[in-house]
This record gives C-alpha cells, sequence and structure tokens, in this order.
C-alpha cells in the first residue's frame, strides 16, 4: 500500500492516498487524533525534559515576573514624568522613596531608571539562557526521538519491515523529524507565551481591575473568533504536507526506476505529474497564507477595539491617567505573546502530524524481535542444521510456503537450494537467518545434547556467524575498502587483496586507479552486475563465517569464473557450511547434494 498516488496514475483515477496498509502517509489526521497525539507529544516531551524542562519553565516564569516589575515600574516613572496626571499613585511612591532618603524629584526619577535599566539587563540574561535551554532541549528531543526511530527499525521483525515503503521512511527521517523540531520549539513558546500573559494579566488586574476587565473580554472574543481561523489554517499546512510528501514519494519512484522509466519515455509524464502535485501543494500554501493573514487582521482589529475601548472606559470611569498609559504599555507588551501564542497554535496544528506519523511508524514496526544480547546469549555450536517439521506461513496467506517441512544440511556440507520461481527459496533463507520464524516446527543446530533451537538465545550469536550474499549485491557509498570490511573488523590490506582473489575480483579491483581506496559512487552502480557480486563474495569470505549463503549471488558472473570461484570459496572455507541458491545447472553441478523445493516438500537430488 503506497502512501501517496502510484507513478503516473491516470488523472480520472486520483481517489486520494490509500491509508489502509502499514504504508499509509502519516500528514492526513482526524481531529480527535490529532488532540490526543499533541496530548502524547506534551507528555513525551515532559518526561523527557525532565528537571531540565523545569528550569526551562522557571526560567520562562523568572523572565515573565520580571517582564511584570519593569512594566510596574512605569508607574513611579509616569507619576514622576507628570505629577498632575499621578493620582494616588503618585502620592505612595513619592513617599516611599523619601523613606529611603530620595528627596528630590531628580534624585527619585534616577534611582527608578537605574532600577528599571538593571531591571531590563537581568530580564535580557534570563531570557537568552531560557532560549538556550530550550534549544537544547528541543535538539535532545529529537535526538532521543530520532535514535527510537532507527532502533525500532534496527530491531523490528523482518515480516513488518519488509511491508514498509522507503520513501516513507526517509520521509520521516528528514522531513518529519524536522517538523518534529519544530512542533517542540512550537510547545514551547506556547509555554512561554501562556506564562508572559498570565503575569500581564494579573499586572493588569492590579492597575485597574475594571481596565483588565475590558481587556479579558476582549482576549475571549478573540479566541472565539481566532481559534476556528487558526484550526482551518492548520488544516490547510497538514494538506500542504501531504502534497510535499507525494511529491517526494514520486521522485523516489522515478528515481528507483529511472532506468525503467526513461527507457519507457515516461520522463514527460514524471514531469507532468510532479508538476501537478507542485500546483495543488502552490494552492494550498496560498489558502494557507490567506487564513493566516485574516488572523492577522481580525487580531489586529481585536486589540485595537481593546485599546479604545480602554481609553473610553477610563475617561467614563475618571481612572488616573498615569493607570490608563501604564495599562496602555501592558496592553501593547500582550500584543507580542498573544501574536505569539495565536501563531503557535495554529503552527502546532500544522506540524503536528510529524509526531503522529512517527507513532504510526513505531506502530506499524510492532514488537522487537526478542534477541537475547549479554550475559543470557548462547554461545552458537557448529554443527548440522535440522529443519523439524517447519511449517511456515505468510501472515494472511491462503496457503503455507512449507508444510511439515524436515530435512539436514550437514556441518561442512556445500548445498545447493533450487525450485521453481515461488516455492520459497528466499523464505527458506530467510527462516535459516532468523529473519522469519517458523509458524510451527522448529530450527535445530547442532547434533544430541549440544543441539539448540534457533530462537532469541542464539539469534544473535548465529547472526555473527554467517555470511549472506544477495543476488543484488548491496554495496556502500564509500571505499572498496570499507565496503569489504563493512559489518566486520578492520582487516590488513593483504586479507583483503586475498579475498579479493578468491572471489575473482583482485584482477579488478587492482586496475582501478586508487585500488582498495577508490570510491564507489552510487552504491556501486558503475560496476556491472558481475563486479558488485564479486566485490560482495569478497566481503562475505572476510567475515570467515560458519555458514555461508549464496541467494544468487554468482548469477551474473560469467560460467567460468563462477565455477573457479565456488570452488576457491569452498577451499578458502573448508569448516563452512555453504548454501547456494541457484537456477542454473552448472552452480548446482557444483555441489555436494542439491535440495529442490516443490510446493510445501522437498525432495533431494
Ligand atoms: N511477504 C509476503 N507475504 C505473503 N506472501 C509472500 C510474501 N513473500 C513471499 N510470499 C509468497 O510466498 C511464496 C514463496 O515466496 P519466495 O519469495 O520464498 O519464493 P522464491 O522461491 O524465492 O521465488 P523466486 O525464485 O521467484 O524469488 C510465494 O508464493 C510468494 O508469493
Amino acid at each position: 500500500m503506497l502512501g501517496f498516488m502510484p507513478l503516473f496514475r491516470p488523472s480520472s483515477d486520483r481517489s486520494g492516498p490509500d491509508r489502509s496498509g502499514p504504508d499509509r502517509a502519516a500528514p492526513d489526521m482526524p481531529a480527535g487524533s490529532l488532540a490526543a497525539d499533541g496530548a502524547a507529544l506534551v507528555g513525551d516531551f515532559v518526561r523527557h525534559g525532565g528537571r531540565r524542562l523545569g528550569a526551562a519553565v522557571g526560567l520562562m516564569l523568572a523572565g515573565g515576573i520580571l517582564e511584570g516589575v519593569g512594566l510596574a515600574l512605569l508607574v513611579p516613572i509616569f507619576s514622576l514624568l507628570a505629577p498632575q496626571t499621578g493620582g494616588r499613585w503618585r502620592a505612595m511612591v513619592v513617599e516611599t522613596l523619601a523613606s529611603v532618603g530620595l528627596v528630590t524629584r531628580l534624585e527619585q526619577l534616577a534611582a527608578v531608571l537605574v532600577a528599571f535599566c538593571l531591571l531590563v539587563g537581568v530580564r535580557a540574561i534570563v531570557l537568552s539562557t531560557r532560549d538556550w535551554l530550550v534549544s537544547d532541549l528541543t535538539l535532545g528531543f529529537v535526538d532521543h526521538r530520532r535514535l527510537m526511530v532507527v532502533t525500532d527499525l534496527a530491531h523490528a521483525r523482518w515480516s513488518s519491515l519488509a511491508r514498509l515503503q522507503h520513501a516513507r521512511i526517509a520521509h520521516i527521517l528528514s522531513s518529519e523529524i524536522t517538523r518534529l523540531a519544530f512542533a517542540c520549539s512550537v510547545l514551547l513558546q506556547i509555554m512561554a507565551a501562556g506564562i508572559m500573559l498570565v503575569v500581564q494579566a494579573i499586572l493588569m488586574i492590579l492597575l485597574s481591575p475594571v481596565v483588565a476587565l475590558v481587556v479579558i473580554g476582549f482576549a475571549l472574543l478573540g479566541l472565539v473568533v481566532l481559534v476556528p481561523l487558526s484550526r482551518r489554517a492548520g488544516a490547510v499546512g497538514r494538506s500542504s504536507a501531504r502534497f510535499a510528501f507525494r511529491i517526494a514519494g514520486e521522485t523516489a519512484h522515478f528515481l528507483g526506476g529511472l532506468k525503467i522509466a526513461v527507457a519507457h519515455d515516461m520522463a514527460d509524464a514524471f514531469v507532468a505529474q510532479i508538476g501537478e502535485e507542485g500546483t495543488k501543494l502552490r494552492a494550498q500554501l496560498a489558502l494557507q497564507q490567506r487564513f493566516q493573514s485574516r488572523v492577522a487582521i481580525a487580531s489586529a482589529t481585536i486589540a485595537s477595539l481593546a485599546g479604545a475601548m480602554m481609553i473610553f472606559g477610563a475617561v467614563l470611569l475618571d481612572i488616573p491617567t498615569v493607570t490608563l498609559l501604564a495599562a496602555l504599555v501592558v496592553l501593547v507588551r500582550m500584543s507580542g505573546p498573544v501574536r505569539s501564542l495565536q501563531q503557535s497554535v495554529q503552527q502546532l496544528f500544522g506540524v503536528l502530524p510529524a509526531f503522529t506519523a512517527l507513532r504510526d511508524l513505531k506502530a506499524d514496526l510492532g514488537a522487537p524481535v526478542p534477541v537475547t544480547t549479554g550475559a543470557g546469549a548462547q554461545a552458537v555450536h557448529h554443527g548440522t542444521i535440522r529443519f523439524e517439521r517447519v511449517t511456515f506461513r505468510y501472515p494472511g496467506a491462503a496457503a503455507p510456503v512449507f508444510e511439515g517441512l524436515d530435512l539436514a544440511i550437514g556441518a561442512g556440507e556445500l548445498v545447493g537450494l533450487s525450485g521453481a520461481s515461488g516455492t520459497g527459496k528466499t523464505s527458506f533463507v530467510d527462516l535459516l537467518t532468523g529473519l522469519l520464524e517458523p509458524s510451527q516446527g522448529r530450527i535445530v543446530i547442532g547434533e544430541g545434547d549440544d543441539s539448540q533451537a534457533l530462537g532469541p538465545a542464539i539469534l544473535a550469536g548465529w547472526r555473527r556467524r554467517l555470511a549472506y550474499v544477495a543476488q543484488d549485491s548491496y554495496l556502500i557509498n564509500d571505499s572498496i575498502r570499507r565496503n569489504l570490511t563493512w559489518g566486520s573488523d578492520v582487516r590488513p590490506d593483504p586479507d583483503l587483496w586475498h579475498a579479493l582473489a578468491q572471489a575473482g575480483a583482485a584482477e579488478m579491483v587492482g586496475a582501478m586507479p586508487q585500488g582498495l581506496d577508490t570510491q564507489m559512487d552510487d552504491r556501486g552502480t558503475r560496476l556491472s552486475g558481475g563486479e558488485r557480486q564479486r566485490i560482495a563474495l569478497a566481503r562475505a569470505l572476510l567475515r570467515d563465517p560458519g555458514l555461508l549463503i549464496l541467494d544468487e549471488a554468482t548469477n551474473a558472473i560469467d560460467v567460468a569464473t563462477e565455477q573457479a570461484v565456488i570452488a576457491n570459496l569452498r577451499r578458502a572455507l573448508p569448516q563452512a557450511t555453504i548454501l547456494i541458491i541457484a537456477h542454473r545447472e552448472e552452480t548446482l553441478r557444483a555441489c555436494d547434494r542439491v535440495i529442490l523445493l516443490e510446493t510445501a516438500q522437498t525432495t533431494a537430488a
């Protein structure tokens, strides 16, 4: 199931993304689930932040209080500047300052201004410490979540992992993680703005309860008008994210099948498809902008109405000018946190699906594979591999791939595995490597009292002792040297050259200008299939495995070279059990014995 439309689906067939399977695209979420995910994000963030988050909230509170005290200082400043407007405040200020020996107006003004400047300085230090802590918390949380995704992927059951779409994982680990960082900083902005507003509201109430009532009334009106607008803007934001995901997904599809797409002249269709998605994305972004503008217009109108009502009310109720001026300054200062709060809530609605996407992925991956590591892990004995009454059925499949399969592969045997397409060769290997588990029966390693069932206790040790080479050789974007030692210990150059020689690749690598240091660009796609296979074979040899599995891993090499390589492998790993999956008769003839898989049964040839 794809999270976005399949490549180049005709325009008439655009029914939207299919979200029924594990590859659903995360961004399109119902509001209820969004609220639950919002609560889960807050819970996760609080748990992860712990004491440091407590310190950040403390600093936010300190910043708010300092802001409040700074604003409160405006009252003595105003009343000293314009004595006739001070009312009861002026008498209180003059009296207090005189009691500490400041009697002239200039002395009093200087003292209040010095206190004001000190306060602004301390507040700046508190706020910058808060910002540093907040950014550290956000980055730490995102890092932790990224590692969680990667750990879940690394330990997921193969059956769950194999069903996931690569583009979805890439999207989560790049865009969604970035959006999560943004969601966290938005959360903290909401917290900071909320604290600031509470402090300012308290100050407003202390200055004049009547004026505060007017402001609170308008704030409630703002909530009624702005929340629905913000929600709509958030919904549009989620649609934009979905279109952006589709563009990334379609591009990944196109690049994944680049050769076929170009050969089939699908390049123009791809451009048209991306153009179409881009137009939809642009329309959504424009709509989002329109909603944001409406929110801004509504906010400005409500704020100016609140100011006008305050002035009008103050005159009607004969409130001192100093109180009115201070309250107006508080109102102006409140507009910052209000705007920040309103924008942050709106942005949070838009970016919350990033967290949802991470949670969905975790749910789709399910419980991790139980692998015992550390002291509980058992060492694996070399010995016969026995399939005992093994039945295996893929979840939801109508028929089992194997039913009551009994077979044994002796230690040190060179065994071929063959059978028509779909008879279960890959499933057999996946059972052997522990990627899949038998539905019934068991796989046993070793003989008699020493035998061990393949399961959590020995899985880690078992996998360390096996080397698996697939038909599509996996090379990394690094030097040949790093490719050879990928997943095993660093080895001296003579060992690497020896392994390359056994795999029939020494001459090829020797002819490269940088030899072992030659870089594999684009996962070695500039090498031929057979060249890539030989490097992968040399890598497998360097693991010195007890069990070597070659899954059609020599089918791109010419027959004569393949025969020489198989003979080399046998000589280089005299004790190892070697299992070769192949269709080619010449390959199978090189084996001691061939297991022929037929539907749900096996015969030895
Ligand atoms: N993830 C899966 N879910 C359900 N059925 C599957 C799954 N993977 C494979 N099958 C089915 O299991 C059967 C065996 O598949 P498998 O890939 O093991 O065969 P194979 O012999 O390796 O085929 P080939 O030679 O074509 O690679 C097939 O009928 C296949 O359709």
